[in-house]
C-alpha cells in the first residue's frame, strides 16, 4: 500500500542545490516530442516544509466555509498520533514547492485532499507502490508535476452521479501536462461521526460537494443541512479533531480508521454504481499501442455557425469512432463573440470542446479523424492517448 514520503524517507542534502523557479522545464513546445532529462534532478526534502509554521495552508483557507478551517491544522488532537507526526502531513500548496525532495526510487504521485481523500486511493489504484502526495488545491497538484516535485498527478475528472468536475477540465488547458491513463474508483460513502454519537444527534454533515450532490437523497430524508469542505478525509478530520458532537462527515470507511470515527452508515451514496473517473497526468506524454484498448482525448474550438459542430462530431462517426465523453466549457479569454450578421446585432457565447473517443493515436482513422477536424477547427489540441481503465467494466 502507498504511504506518505515522511514516512520512509528522512530528509536528504540535495544534490543540485534547491529547487528554484529558474529550474523548472520548458514545456515542449506544440507537435514536438518531449525529451526526458539524462538524469533525475534531486530536490530539498518535501515534507520538511509540511511541518514548518511558516507556511500555511493558504489555498484551503480562501475556500473555507462557514466552519473554521483556520485553526484545524495547527490544534488537531490525535489520541495515537500527534500532529507532528509524518503520519498526518500537511497538505502540499505551490508555496511550499522550494522545499520539497525527489530522490527516483518510488513514483510520487500527486493527489488533491489529505490522507484517506478518494483521490488517494485512487493514485493507489494506479500505482500500488506509490508515494501518494497531498496537495491542497487542484492547482497545486498540477504544478507540483510541472516542477517535478512529483512524477504524476491523479485529479477527478468526472462521476457517474454528479457529473463532471469542471475546475480539472479548465486546468487541464491552462498547463501543459498530458494525460497518461484513466482510474475508474467504485466510490462508496460513509456517514461518519465521533463515538457516542447517534444519527439522530446529528444537525449537519460536512463533505466535498461532489460527495454531498452523490448523497442528496439520504442527507435530505436524514434532515442535515450540508456544508462544503474542500475534499471527504478533511471533514472527517475536521469532524474528529473538533470532537463534534452535532457534526458528521461524509467520508471513505478509511477516512474513518485514519481519523478515528464511527461508521453511523455504509453505502449512503444515492446509487450503488458510483464511480469517479481520474484522469492521471505526467509531464510527457506515452506512446499510443493499439495492443489494448485505448481512449484519446481532445479540446477543440469552432467558428460560429449552423452545424459545425455537427460537421466536427461526423468526423469520428464517418469513422466508426465512438464517442465516451463530450463537455463544454467557455472560452475565457473570449467568453462573447459578436454575430457576422450585423442586423442580427446578438452575441454568442464562444465554447470548447472536450471530446473523448475510443481510438488510439496510433489507430489511422483516429489520424485522419483529427486531420479532417484541423481543417475547420479554430483551435485543436490532444490532451492525451492512453489505455482504457476496464477494471468496471
Ligand atoms: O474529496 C475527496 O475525497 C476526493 O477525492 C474528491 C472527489 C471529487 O472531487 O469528486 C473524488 C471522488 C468523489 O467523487 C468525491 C470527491
Amino acid at each position: 500500500m502507498a504511504t506518505a514520503t515522511s514516512l520512509v524517507r528522512s530528509p536528504t542534502t540535495s544534490l543540485s542545490g534547491k529547487f528554484t523557479l529558474s529550474d523548472q522545464k520548458p514545456p515542449t513546445p506544440p507537435g514536438q516530442l518531449p525529451q526526458y532529462p539524462t538524469q533525475r534532478r534531486r530536490f530539498t526534502p518535501l515534507f520538511a516544509s509540511f511541518h514548518d509554521d511558516s507556511s500555511s495552508n493558504s489555498g484551503s483557507k480562501k475556500n473555507a466555509p462557514a466552519v473554521e478551517l483556520e485553526k484545524l491544522l495547527d490544534d488537531a488532537p490525535y489520541d495515537v498520533v500527534s500532529k507532528d507526526s509524518p503520519l498526518h502531513p500537511r497538505p502540499l500548496s505551490s508555496t511550499q514547492f522550494s522545499n520539497s525532495v525527489s530522490d527516483g526510487s518510488r513514483l510520487r504521485v500527486a493527489y488533491q485532499g489529505v490522507r484517506g481523500a478518494y483521490s488517494e486511493a485512487a493514485a493507489e489504484k494506479a500505482y500500488p507502490n506509490c508515494e501518494a502526495v497531498p496537495c491542497d488545491q487542484f492547482d497545486a497538484a498540477f504544478e507540483a508535476v510541472e516542477k517535478w516535485i512529483v512524477d504524476r498527478a491523479v485529479l477527478p475528472i468526472e462521476n457517474s452521479l454528479g457529473g463532471s468536475i469542471h475546475r480539472n477540465y479548465d486546468l487541464l488547458l491552462r498547463h501543459s501536462l498530458h494525460i497518461v491513463g484513466e482510474v475508474k474508483l467504485a466510490v462508496r460513502h460513509c456517514l461518519l461521526a465521533n463515538h457516542g454519537v447517534k444519527v439522530e444527534d446529528l444537525q449537519r454533515v460536512l463533505s466535498h460537494p461532489q460527495a454531498l450532490a452523490q448523497c442528496e437523497n439520504t442527507l435530505t430524508k436524514l434532515g442535515l443541512s450540508r456544508e462544503a469542505l474542500d475534499d471527504t478525509a478533511l471533514s472527517a478530520k475536521y469532524v474528529a479533531s473538533k470532537k463534534l458532537k452535532d457534526t458528521g462527515a461524509v467520508a471513505s470507511s478509511s477516512a474513518a480508521l485514519i481519523y478515528g470515527l464511527n461508521i453511523l452508515a455504509q453505502d449512503i451514496q444515492d446509487d450503488c454504481d458510483n464511480i469517479t473517473r481520474f484522469l492521471i497526468l505526467a509531464r510527457e506524454p506515452i506512446i499510443p499501442g493499439i495492443e489494448k484498448p485505448f481512449k484519446t482525448s481532445i479540446v477543440f474550438s469552432l467558428e460560429e455557425g449552423p452545424g459545425v459542430l455537427f460537421k466536427a462530431l461526423a468526423v469520428f462517426a464517418l469513422r466508426q469512432i465512438n464517442l465516451t465523453k463530450i463537455e463544454s466549457r467557455p472560452l475565457r479569454n473570449q467568453p462573447l463573440r459578436a454575430s457576422d450578421d450585423c442586423n442580427n446585432g446578438s452575441k454568442y457565447f464562444d465554447y470548447l470542446f472536450y471530446v473523448d473517443f475510443e481510438a488510439s493515436m496510433a489507430d489511422q482513422r483516429a489520424q485522419n479523424a483529427l486531420r479532417h477536424l484541423k481543417e475547420f477547427a479554430t483551435f485543436l489540441r490532444v490532451l492525451g492517448s492512453y489505455p482504457v481503465d476496464t477494471t468496471m467494466i
